[in-house]
């Protein structure tokens, strides 16, 4: 399995076409997220941590925007409820047969793990069958404004009671200082990591027409409009934060 090191953006591009999780994205993601997202490997441990707590016996867990499927890989590490499986699903189908790879091989590597359906669909169209945990980790950034809240409310919708959504996004914030500071450190992580200046301002703007930040605000409003009765946040760092609202 390849583990490319993210050179995309490396090189002036003539035509910066929007992003898209094609192929190319594929072959570099663990590197590009990793470098990109501070906290990303925490975050996505936890959510492991997280799943167990909440997973209730006979239910389904679902990773949506699975990607490359580490949350579903953290799931079936640390859940040990009895007869859980986990579905995970994205609309890359270059994700999604990459993703199907990788739960193979750690299915080689490990006994008992919960049974994971991958499927390639977009989660605006999906039925959702009840569910004790629904992780979506850094996936409703990408999905159109008006979309969010009918998603979130079916989500709600097919929550037990009991279960939860984990919900990891980057932020945006209304305070403009705040804005700037915390869009400058998350620039200054990404330089940490080895990016050049190019490459941040050519992902910057390929991303501008596809992933749209909300607020911490709006984020909870939202929440708490599609039905959920709390929202707590369990982790931040810098502009990139993931939230655990209750049914
Ligand atoms: N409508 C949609 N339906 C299904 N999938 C979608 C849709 N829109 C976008 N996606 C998928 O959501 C994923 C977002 S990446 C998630 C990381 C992963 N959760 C991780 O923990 O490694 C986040 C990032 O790269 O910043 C991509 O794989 C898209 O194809
Ligand atoms: O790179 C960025 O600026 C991001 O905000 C996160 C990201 C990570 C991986 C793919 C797309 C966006």
């Amino acid at each position: 399995m390849s583990h490319l090191p993210d050179r995309l953006y490396a090189t002036p591009q003539a035509q910066l076409g929007d992003f898209a999780f094609n192929e190319d994205v594929v072959r570099v993601f663990p590197d590009m997220i990793k470098r990109s997202v501070p906290g990303y490997p925490t975050i996505v441990e936890n959510i492991g941590v997280l799943a167990a707590h909440f997973a209730q016996p006979q239910s389904i867990l679902y990773d949506l925007g699975c990607s490359l499927g580490a949350v579903s890989q953290a799931m079936r590490r640390h859940v040990r409820s009895e007869g859980c499986r986990v579905v995970a699903v994205d609309n890359s189908a270059a994700m999604i047969s990459r993703c199907q790879e990788y739960l193979n091989a750690q299915d080689a590597m490990y006994q008992e793990l919960l049974p994971v359906q991958v499927l390639e669909a977009d989660v605006l169209t999906i039925d959702f069958a009840p569910t004790s945990l629904v992780a979506m980790n850094f996936t409703l950034q990408f999905i159109p404004p008006e979309q969010r809240l009918p998603l979130l409310a079916r989500i709600r919708q097919a929550l037990l009671p009991g279960g939860a959504l984990i919900l990891s996004e980057k932020l945006c914030f209304a305070d403009a200082q705040q804005q700037t500071l915390l869009n400058d450190l998350h620039i200054a992580f990404k330089r940490a990591n080895g990016y050049s200046e190019l490459e941040i301002a050519q992902k910057r703007s390929a991303l501008e027409n596809v992933m749209k930040p909300d607020s911490l605000e709006v984020h909870r409003q939202r929440l708490l409009e599609a039905g959920f009765s709390q929202v707590v946040p369990w982790f931040q760092c810098l502009n990139f934060a993931s939230l655990v609202a209750l049914p």
